[in-house]
């Protein structure tokens, strides 16, 4: 006698709970028309319950992709199966506002959304239950978290004075390079170039001018290179090059080329200008190489030949 009473108490005391948790539930029947619509979804879409019940879910959101949304439905209602998706797949099944204050990330809410196949007491599947999980703020988190480590992974790359490569990235690049010419050797170079007098430079004039230098003069190499070729600031005024494709011959003439755009450029200064040269040392690859240090080397002591000889100058590795 008392049973339809409670039924209808607990019905009533579901909807209440639906009407309030906050996540977004709609229920659709087979023709994909709207029979649930709850307050997170009247709340996020604009669209009160009683204008969205009956209404096919197409018309409502005529930005839902159709053809995915019906696959995802139809696998879910044969199967029986609930299926889910996540942000990181589709940022929202529902185009709503993001309701945060601006985050700079978003404009949208991003959701994770449960489909649920709903059967009636015969069993069989009548509706199709979609769930909607706000999950802005975890998204928004890990985006900007992705955005912070891909700042790092650059900045772990990059000389903050020069923007160029760094010693250890570059050597990490030559190594690379390295094993593929001992696998398929080509004509490959290494120069080494270092700036004259420097310490001079910075005695005469100070550590802002020495950057400024340091600066002009990896402008000069990074805009004279190719860009399969690689270049890094290798110690204080030391830079370090190879060129790709490149014979021993070949990178002395583009050596000589780089020495003497450096000699013609000239540094501001407060009040005139300053002139630096560079000495320089080619080594092309050779296959009796078994490490990479060893190709430095060369090029080191064709430098170190070029800082003998009276610097300004570039010398070839024997
Ligand atoms: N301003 C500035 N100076 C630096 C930097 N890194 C290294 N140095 C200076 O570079 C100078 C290098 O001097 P040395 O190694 O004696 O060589 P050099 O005076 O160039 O003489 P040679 O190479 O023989 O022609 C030192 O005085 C370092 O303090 C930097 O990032 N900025």
């Amino acid at each position: 006698m008392n049973q339809p009473h409670t039924e209808f108490s607990e019905f009533h005391w579901l909807v209440e709970v639906l009407q309030t948790v906050d996540i977004g539930i709609v229920v659709l029947d087979m023709e994909y028309n709207i029979t649930a619509w709850n307050s997170f979804i009247e709340n996020n879409s604009g669209v009160d319950s009683a204008d969205a019940l009956g209404r096919n879910i197409f018309d409502v959101f005529d930005d839902l992709s159709e053809q995915w949304f019906k696959h995802k439905a139809e696998t879910v209602t044969q199967l029986r199966n609930r299926a889910f998706t996540t942000w990181e797949q589709r940022p929202y099944v529902f185009k709503f506002k993001n309701t945060r204050p601006v985050t700079g990330v978003t404009d949208y809410m991003y959701q994770n959304t449960t489909f649920i196949p709903v059967a009636n007491s015969a069993g069989d599947v009548e509706n199709l239950a979609i769930i909607v999980y706000d999950v802005t703020d975890t998204a928004t988190s890990k985006i900007e978290l992705g955005e912070v480590n891909d700042q790092l992974a650059l900045m772990s790359r990059t000389d903050g004075l020069t923007q160029m490569l760094n010693r250890g990235y570059w050597e990490d690049l030559l190594a690379k390079e390295f094993l593929r010419q001992q696998r398929n050797p080509r004509e490959h170079s290494l120069i080494m170039l270092d700036i004259d007098h420097f310490k001079n430079i910075n005695d005469t004039y100070g550590h802002q001018v020495g950057d400024d230098v340091i600066r002009a003069v990896a402008k000069v190499i990074l805009d004279n290179l190719r860009a399969t070729d690689f270049s890094g600031r290798y110690g204080g005024e030391e830079f370090s090059l190879v060129l790709i494709d490149s014979d021993q011959q070949n990178s002395f003439q583009l050596a000589e080329r780089l020495r003497k755009k450096i000699e013609q450029t000239a540094v501001p200064l407060p009040d005139g200008e300053v002139f630096v040269t560079v000495s320089l040392g080619v080594a092309g690859w050779k296959p009796e190489m078994s490490e990479y240090a060893q190709w430095i080397e060369q090029a080191d002591q064709a430098l170190y030949e070029s800082k003998r000889n009276g610097r300004n100058r570039t010398s070839l590795a024997p």
